[in-house]
């Protein structure tokens, strides 16, 4: 399997946002390092989340870049997207691998070491972890666990480990430092007045 990309680059489909422009943007600059996880709100349909996950995997696949389906797994498949994420809420990691196949690229959320160790075993590619900073995108999140409780995950697993939650290039360094492969962002970018320059500023921070 090649390695994991370190920019994650999450679908902002809220109401005014842009995701396909985001991405039009983020891909050439990001190319191969680019993941993009297609996420729809709870309330969209199966089909508006198959069109926009089969548009982003077309765009990807010229620069290399991955493409990932947050949740509806029989989408991904249905898009021949490379792999999916799942959370607490969504099927068990161990039944998400069955539905993907033993091939693809498969994301847990994690929040401390025991439930990641957990998610490992159970079959997990890599893990998202977080939130690692306040952020406005999602509601009903716990509270920040800071570096430090990246560094606690990335200390008790073997597979990368992706940071999310308000990141910015200005607190890559510090979730690096503390064991992150990458980071997963959707405010970032989508709010972004020049998505390709907060990409490039994004990648740089991820790749010194
Ligand atoms: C990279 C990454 N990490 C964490 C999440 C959150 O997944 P989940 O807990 O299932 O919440 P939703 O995104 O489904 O609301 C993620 N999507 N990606
Ligand atoms: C979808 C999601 N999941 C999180 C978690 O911690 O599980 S944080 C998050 C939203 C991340 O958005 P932003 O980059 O705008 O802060
Ligand atoms: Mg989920």
């Amino acid at each position: 399997m090649p390695s994991l990309g370190r920019l994650h680059l999450i679908t902002d489909t809220r109401p005014g946002r842009d995701p396909l422009a985001v991405l039009r943007a983020a891909l050439p600059v990001a190319r191969a390092e680019l993941v993009v996880q297609v996420r729809v709100e709870d309330d969209a349909t199966d089909r508006e989340a198959y069109e926009l996950a089969r548009r982003v995997v077309g765009l990807c696949r010229p620069y290399g870049a991955t493409c990932l389906v947050n949740d509806r797994l029989h989408v991904a498949l249905a898009v021949e997207a490379a792999g999916g994420h799942v959370g607490a809420e969504d099927l068990p990691v161990a039944a998400a691998r069955r539905v993907l196949g033993a091939d693809a690229v498969l994301g847990a959320t994690a929040r401390e070491p025991g439930g990641a160790a957990a998610a490992v075993a159970a079959g997990a590619s890599y893990l998202g972890v977080g939130p690692c900073h306040a952020t406005t995108t999602k509601a009903g999140l716990p509270d920040p666990i800071g570096p430090a409780g990246v560094r606690a995950v990335a200390g008790a697993v073997d597979v990368p480990v992706i940071a999310i939650g308000g990141v910015t290039a200005a607190s890559v360094p510090a979730l690096r430092a503390a064991g992150a492969h990458g980071v997963a962002v959707v405010g970032a970018l989508s709010a972004s007045p020049d998505p390709a320059r907060t990409t490039a500023e994004l990648i740089e921070a991820l790749t010194c």
